[in-house]
């Protein structure tokens, strides 16, 4: 079988093995995710991005969780592939269209060079219903929802963004356990396909610090659509404006939430951070 060649990249630290679906076919994508995410035997990697053709739009994304599990919508993912695309010549374009499980995503790239480029994402409209996010709780927005775990009763607020958030407002969160806690939210039996689950503390009207545990990976430095979930649930919530910098592990992400057309809007950085090729 021939070697695999790859493309390592980055987003505020969340980091994903890219692979050129226009130029190599990925039979098991979900047992490769497994393997090359391996920090040890593998790559190392957050997970697996399939960059396809597609029907509808410039692209198509396929993204894979270090579990294998394919979720909906990546937003850190989103932003290097339209690094990935056009520093590759695989288009011209600054303006890209990207199709995803989760829908249509708009790439606009902003400036940078083939090392780092800046990159806003319309990530679309935030999914507050319940049946559709989904979580087995009653009437929308699901905001401070009481949600016990181990005695503890912690305050959730849903949010989708093409994959489901748990976001919860609170102090502290760099002493958490999170390899301990984050597991009882993933796997509550109030999320049918489980959930990422977002710990914000809000610094002011403009500013949030999160850290986040991620469906099927664990505790990740970024998470794209977490970001857009709990800038969401804090303007829902009435703890900031709807521009805010929230700081994470890896980096910071600029989120707005347009009042005019309900879309949200990611900024951030995309990183190419090496080319290799897997010996198989
Ligand atoms: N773990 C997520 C997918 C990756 C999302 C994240 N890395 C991002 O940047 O949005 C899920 O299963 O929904």
């Amino acid at each position: 079988m021939r070697n695999l060649k790859f493309t390592k990249m980055q987003g505020a630290g969340n980091d994903y093995i890219y692979v050129n679906g226009f130029t190599t076919t990925i039979e098991n994508p979900t047992q490769l995710a497994i393997e090359l995410s391996n920090r040890n035997f593998g790559i190392g990697s957050d997970g697996l991005v399939l960059i396809l053709p597609s029907d509808t739009c410039d692209f198509r994304m396929q993204m894979f969780n270090s579990d294998g599990s394919e979720a909906e919508m990546c937003g850190n993912a989103s932003r290097c592939i339209g690094k990935y695309v056009y520093d590759n010549g695989l288009t011209d374009k600054k303006e890209i269209t990207l199709e995803t499980k989760a829908g249509v995503k708009y790439i606009t790239l902003l400036d940078g060079d083939a090392k780092a480029r800046r990159i806003t994402v319309d990530m679309g409209e935030p999914i507050l219903d319940p049946v559709l996010i989904p979580v087995n709780v009653s009437g929308q927005p699901v905001l401070n929802y009481p949600l016990e775990i181990d005695g503890k009763t912690w305050k959730i607020s849903c949010v989708s963004m093409g994959n489901p958030h748990a976001v919860i407002f609170t102090e502290g969160i760099k002493d958490f356990d999170l390899p301990v806690l984050g597991p009882k939210f993933e796997n509550n039996p109030i999320f049918p396909r489980r959930t990422n689950t977002e710990f914000i503390e809000v610094v002011d009207r403009n500013t949030l610090n999160m850290r986040v545990w991620e469906r099927g990976a664990g505790e990740t430095l970024a998470c794209g659509t977490g970001a857009c979930a709990a800038a969401v649930a804090s303007i829902l919530n009435n703890y900031t404006d709807r521009k805010v910098v929230i700081h994470l592990l890896g980096g910071d992400l600029e989120i707005e939430w347009c009042e005019s057309n309900n879309h949200v809007y990611m900024t951030g950085e995309a990183v190419t951070v090496f080319e290799g090729e897997l010996i198989r």
